[in-house]
């Protein structure tokens, strides 16, 4: 006898949440490290995931991405159960990614990074032979060194790069992993503003892991993980010292 599983219902992506992640589990092996996680990120708004070293947000990040896959739960983009989906399939969709570390190409210019990021447009978008000026008034730095090799850069400039060539591929939900670590303060600003501006021009959304507590508050909502669950979660304006002093190293 055959029995056939009721297909999951798919929501109306116009009122949808931009991502909505409900009753996650994920298991290194038989190491839970991801416990029962449930999550929304609403359209154009920035979201922070906080929680000490090692509590599993970069996990978290890897199961949206589809780098890892979890146990049980549901993923869902645009109203879209992205399970199954392989992490190019979710890039094309429209979920950009900038990984700890960055991951800069180091053997090509900052020009040849930059247009590598329009694979991520798929058929969403015609790729340009030239990087946009938007992409320069975000980062200006970048315009003086389209010619340098990226890992001739600095780590506050490859950062600033990783995050270019996520926006040349025109995402609808931006994930940065602690965009902010490792880089001096005054770069941490420039790093803030440009990703304020990205959500104020385009309107998308942001998921953001992140230390570095001026940066958190400018987020809309946050979500506190200890031990692989969500402890605590609300507006960013009702983060208290406690919540602080718990979550955050600083
Ligand atoms: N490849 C792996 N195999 C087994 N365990 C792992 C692996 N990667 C991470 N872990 C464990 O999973 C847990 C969560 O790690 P994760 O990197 O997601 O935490 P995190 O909150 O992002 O911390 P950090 O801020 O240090 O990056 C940790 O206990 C870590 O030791």
């Amino acid at each position: 006898m055959t029995t056939t599983l009721p297909a999951p219902a798919l929501q109306d992506p116009m009122t949808a949440p931009m991502l909505e992640v409900s009753g996650l589990n994920f298991y290194y092996g038989e190491s839970h490290i991801l416990r029962d996680v449930s999550m929304t990120i609403p359209k154009g708004q920035m979201v922070c995931l906080i929680g000490r070293n090692g509590v599993g947000k970069t996990t978290m990040l890897k199961n949206i991405m589809g780098v890892l896959r979890p146990r049980t739960g549901e993923i869902r983009f645009e109203g879209q159960v992205v399970n199954s989906f392989p992490p190019d399939r979710r890039a094309r969709l429209g979920i950009g990614y900038v990984p700890q570390g960055r991951e800069v190409i180091p053997r090509l210019t900052v020009r040849e990074n930059l247009l590598i990021g329009q694979e991520a447009l798929g058929s969403r978008g015609k790729a340009q032979k030239e990087v946009p000026e938007e992409i320069y008034e975000l980062f200006p730095v970048l315009k003086d060194m389209l010619d340098r090799m990226g890992g001739d850069l600095s780590g506050g400039q490859q950062q600033q790069l990783a995050i270019a060539r996520a926006i040349m591929g025109q995402p609808k939900l931006l994930v940065l992993d602690e965009p902010t670590e490792g880089i001096q303060p005054s770069i941490i600003l420039d790093i803030e503003a440009a990703v304020k501006k990205i959500i104020r021009t385009t309107g998308i959304s942001v998921l953001l892991v992140e230390q570095h507590l001026h940066f958190v508050r400018q987020a809309d909502y946050y979500y506190a993980m200890q031990r692989g669950g969500i402890v605590a979660n609300g507006p960013t304006s009702e983060l208290t010292n406690d919540i602080i002093q718990e979550f955050l190293a600083v």
